[in-house]
């Protein structure tokens, strides 16, 4: 089964108005379709299980998406909810909503239904099974793990860490809180979100400056038989493009760390939807900890869409990481249960069934496994037996019966018939341990079986003895099978220097670990030949390796690279889209291509290009008809500001407004003393945007645009910005 991707598309806010609505309803309830920002004409259209338009209320997509799931969560399986979206699209409303009843988000209301069956399942079976429901919540803020549960003062600055165990990313020291009824929940939640890294920024006034993670695990206990699966919800941190945001230092440093993280993610989910053998996963720490389609159970993505045209091609950003996600398969295999022994005499003796918290000892683990794939019981087992982790994989589409529909692959039944017992088409060995499915390796249930089969008289040690033998060669074979080694793109001996320099960054929590990170990002960027990430990667290390003279040579030599590349295309260049969407319709020529297929798309689109970690640069192979500003001396436009698409689309929206009117009318006036009164020009820049004007052929010499009026010599999207601010209308 595939991660089901939903999307959810925003109302529109007080400042944003409905004639900049780029996202419209279509009448498909699984389509988006957006104009492709350089030719409004043309629509790109994307396919995902389900598109909630702007009026869905925070009830319905809980009772169509979530509550689905909640039967599944307690027949054994882990369920993983995800929102991914740019700042200010929605998310934490999406995941945590509001106070009010009708607000709650998809958590509150996921945790009210958990409560409501684990009380029904209780009275259902008078008492004989009992429920406990069992929280921890931590951030990732700047690339740090931070408990939730911990006031900020009582961090360390850096925070906590992260172990490989076994294959499995492990948060040490991470707070486990059991809450017994929705009230106590909805307090430690709320207490914990006060913690949570938020601040205002241009874009949203509530900005999450984190992701942050929430897990709940259920445990159902029957007799000496517990059950153990996790409902995990993540609101990841948004997107944000700099040029927008003016965003202050410390905001900067915040929106670089999650701008890196969310690259990260999109590349893992690139690497596995083309099924490379190398996943970055180890690029960030939250690709390692959600090691995506690496885990089994139900994930679910509500992509967050903000409908306007100054998130255009933010917009387009997120739908291509979607529709790469949608590719991910994910196993939907149920946890076991497992006997516990003191359970068991407990049993006998009489004693309640209901397990105690504090016998799993649940307040403090020592490690905690993977968010995605909670199989915290495998602990709790208490060095009886410890099951392998259970595998993911990466399924081709082609395996997969086509045109299936969203309803039915989200319903219980679809998921327990979707159970994939098929061995697995592994694509990375590396990312992704090779292990066999889980039910070849004996369970503790099959094993209390086989002792209970045994003959008469068989001592207490020998069938312990059994048991061990038994559980170690499960091990034994666990571990071979985890050793086959993965396909490297990138030579041995980079390779280990990529690994020495890896170690030393998880070996350091100091400042310089955080120098080291951006180094070890660099090297990664620079071997695939990303010079331009590099490039930025090393810049970001330079304030932490002061006077490093071969540190500095380095980015300078890169930067003279770029300039030289940039010289190269300057002329041509424009930023586009990361995205080759699924589907594009040309509204004139009607061209429809297989809503499946990137790759096809890529063709179909030739020239979008990934260059950078965030910059996506277009370089068509025919020129670019440019607007009439074109006929400004070839000087100018060798040394102008590049405006992207991106900015000028968004300033082509406003370019009606009557303060846009107002500005484009005193730069016509080529009036110097009314120019200079511009906020942000000055007297030296007026005169400069007089003389372009004044070198321009007198019918090109009008400025009908913000767009045209930020390609001028000098001016550049920030003026302009400032520019249209100053004005009062
Ligand atoms: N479906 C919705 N209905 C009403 N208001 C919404 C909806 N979605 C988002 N909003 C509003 O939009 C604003 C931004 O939403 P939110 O803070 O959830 O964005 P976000 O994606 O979490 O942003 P960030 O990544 O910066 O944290 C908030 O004021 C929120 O109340």
């Amino acid at each position: 089964m595939s991660v089901r991707v939903v999307a959810r598309i925003r109302p529109l806010l007080h400042a944003e108005i409905e004639k900049d609505a780029i996202i419209e309803p279509t009448g498909d309830s699984a389509v988006v379709k957006i104009p492709n920002p350089r030719c409004q004409s043309e629509t790109f259209s994307f396919q995902f299980n389900s598109v909630y338009d702007r009026e869905t209320t925070q009830a319905k997509i809980f009772e169509e998406e979530i509550a689905p799931n909640v039967k599944s969560l307690f027949k054994g399986y882990d369920v993983t909810l995800f929102a991914y979206g740019v700042t200010g699209s929605g998310k934490t409303h999406t995941m945590r909503g509001g106070k009010s009843l009708n607000d709650r988000g998809v958590i509150p209301r996921l945790l009210s239904s958990i409560y409501r069956r684990a009380r029904k399942i209780e009275k259902d079976t008078e008492g004989e099974t009992g429920v406990e429901v069992v929280m921890s919540y931590y951030e990732i803020y700047n690339d740090k793990v931070f408990d939730l549960f911990e006031p900020p003062e009582k961090r360390t600055p850096a925070g906590l860490s992260i172990r490989d165990n076994n294959g499995k990313t492990v948060v040490v020291g991470l707070t486990e809180r059991p809450c017994t009824t929705l009230k106590e929940f909805e307090h430690l939640y709320d207490e914990a979100n006060v913690n949570r890294s938020t601040s205002a920024t241009k874009l949203n006034a509530h900005s999450s400056r984190s992701h942050a993670i929430l897990c709940v695990k259920i445990i159902q206990t029957t007799g000496g038989e517990t059950r153990v699966s996790t409902a995990s919800a993540i609101d990841l941190a948004g997107s944000e493009d700099n040029r927008r945001t003016d965003n202050n230092k410390e905001r900067l440093v915040e929106s670089a760390s999650i701008n890196k993280s969310l690259f990260v993610l999109a590349q893992c989910v690139e690497a596995i939807s083309k099924k490379q053998a190398r996943i970055p996963y180890r690029e960030s720490k939250m690709t390692r900890i959600l090691s995506l389609g690496q885990n089994n159970g139900i994930a679910i993505m509500i992509l967050n869409l903000a409908p306007v045209r100054s998130y255009h091609l933010d917009t387009l950003s997120s739908l291509n990481f979607a529709n790469r996600a949608k590719k991910i398969e994910v196993n939907e295999i149920e946890n076991q249960p497992f006997f516990r022994e003191e359970q068991s005499t407990k049993a006998k003796l009489g004693v309640s069934h209901a397990p105690s918290v504090e016998s799993i000892s649940m307040f403090r683990q020592p490690l905690r496994p993977k968010i995605l794939s909670q199989h915290g019981h495998l602990r709790d087992v208490a060095a009886n037996v410890v099951k392998p982790a259970r595998q993911f994989s990466v399924y081709t589409d082609k395996s997969k019966p086509a045109g299936k529909t969203s309803s039915a692959a989200n319903t219980s039944e679809a998921r327990s018939s979707g159970f994939n017992f098929q061995p697995t088409k592994r694509t990375s060995s590396e990312a992704l341990p090779s292990f066999n499915r889980p039910s070849k390796f004996p369970r503790l249930n099959d094993l209390a079986k086989t002792s209970q089969a045994l003959p008469q008289g068989l001592s207490k040690d020998a069938i312990e003895a059994l048991i061990d033998r038994k559980v170690s060669e499960a091990l034994a074979e666990h571990a071979d099978r985890s050793t086959v080694s993965s396909g490297e793109p990138i030579s041995e001996e980079m390779q280990k220097r990529l690994e020495a320099l890896e170690k030393r960054v998880e070996g350091q929590e100091s400042e310089r670990a955080e120098g080291l990170q951006y180094l070890l990002m660099a090297k990664q960027h620079q071997v695939r030949g990303e010079e331009a990430s590099a490039l930025r990667m090393y810049q970001l290390a330079l304030p932490h390796f002061p006077g490093n003279e071969k540190l500095a040579r380095k980015v300078s030599k890169l930067q003279e690279r770029a300039a030289e590349k940039k010289r190269g295309v300057v002329s041509e260049t424009m930023v586009a889209p990361q995205a080759p969407p699924t589907h594009v319709e040309r509204v004139t020529s009607k061209r429809k291509l297989p809503v499946d297929d990137d790759e096809s798309y890529h063709e179909a689109q030739d020239g979008f290009q990934c260059d950078d970690d965030d910059e996506f640069i277009y370089r068509p192979r025919t020129k670019i008809r440019r607007p009439p500003i074109a006929s400004i001396p070839k000087e100018h436009t060798t040394t102008q500001h590049m405006i992207d698409a991106h900015e000028s689309e968004d300033e082509l929206a406003l370019a009606t407004t009557p303060r846009t009117r107002q500005l484009l009318d005193i730069v016509n006036s080529k009036d110097v003393s009314q120019i200079k009164l511009l906020k942000g020009v000055g007297t030296k820049r007026a005169e400069a945007i007089v003389n372009c004007l004044c070198e321009l052929d007198e019918n090109a010499a009008v400025v009908s645009s913000l767009g045209q009026l930020g390609k001028l010599k000098g001016v550049g999207v920030k003026t302009v910005e400032s520019m249209r601010t100053g004005i009062v209308v």
